[in-house]
């Protein structure tokens, strides 16, 4: 689905951030990338969208190398962006505007959407009267609209309260699982990187050369109790001790 092939990238000459980097992404697959602070984890996903270009090395789509890709991933950033002075219907249409789908059809595909969402009764409302884990629905769902196979998510549940986090992270595995999208989730948070994902990219140094990868040995449907099998206590180990020694660097 998706390739780096030895990208090296920096914002200046002198300072890379990715150097040599190399990994692939198979479709279907739900990849959670941890890294410290400053690591270049937006950075790639800048790199995977073409905001920003390679400085050597390439990075394949579906096949196309180095094509332009912009219009061909979905991308959710950290904060939901959806337009204020738009309704949650007219936000939600937005996507399927700009690919020129008339709007009375567009609001007949989406108004089912909204329920199944959990949005339902909000089509009229603004953002602004959402609380926060509807209007991280409503960005998905813009997402999903899109009609890309890939979605970038930037940290997406990081400004919820915990216990909303904790259904967003489930609804969000049904959503996937339901519609065979290919999600890559950036995240700080260990445990939900281990509950939501088939395997775990840490980027390793600075500048990163390396993704260590790790393989979530959870398959079919997962419960929060399976975070507490052994493996999984000691894989989030390994994971926060690798963390802590990549800040030290
Ligand atoms: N537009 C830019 N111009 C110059 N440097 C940048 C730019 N964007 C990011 N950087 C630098 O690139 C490095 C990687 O940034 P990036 O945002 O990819 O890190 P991150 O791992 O996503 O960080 P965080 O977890 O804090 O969001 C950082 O040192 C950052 O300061």
């Amino acid at each position: 689905m998706l390739a780096f092939n030895n990208v090296s990238f920096g914002y200046d000459e002198k300072s890379k951030i990715l150097d040599n980097l190399s990994f692939s992404v198979q479709p279907g697959e739900f990849i959670s990338i941890v890294g410290v602070s400053g690591s270049g984890k937006s950075t790639i996903f800048r790199l995977v969208t073409g905001l920003d270009r390679p400085l050597t090395g390439d990075i394949t789509l579906e096949g196309n190398k180095n094509g332009d890709r912009l219009g061909k991933v979905a991308y959710m950033p950290q904060q939901d962006l959806l337009l204020p002075w738009r309704t949650i219907l007219e936000n939600a249409y937005l996507p399927l505007e700009i690919n020129g789908v008339d709007k009375q059809i567009a609001y007949q595909q989406i108004r089912p959407l909204l329920k199944e969402f959990g949005l339902e009764g909000t089509e009229d409302k603004y953002p602004s009267e959402l609380s926060g884990g509807m209007k991280q629905r409503v960005a998905f769902l813009r997402a999903v609209l899109s009609g890309n196979p890939l979605l970038l998510l930037d940290e997406p549940f990081s400004a919820l309260d915990a216990i909303t986090k904790l259904s967003m992270q489930e609804w969000l595995l049904v959503q996937w699982k339901k519609r065979q999208s290919t999600i890559l989730f950036i995240t700080h948070d260990v445990e939900e990187a281990l509950f939501l994902s088939d395997r775990i990219f840490l980027l390793k140094n600075k500048p990163v050369t390396d993704v260590e990868e790790i393989f979530v040995p959870l398959q079919g449907k997962r419960t929060r109790n399976d975070l507490n099998r052994p493996e999984m206590l000691a894989l989030k180990d390994r994971l926060l001790s690798t963390l802590q020694s990549e800040v030290a660097l």
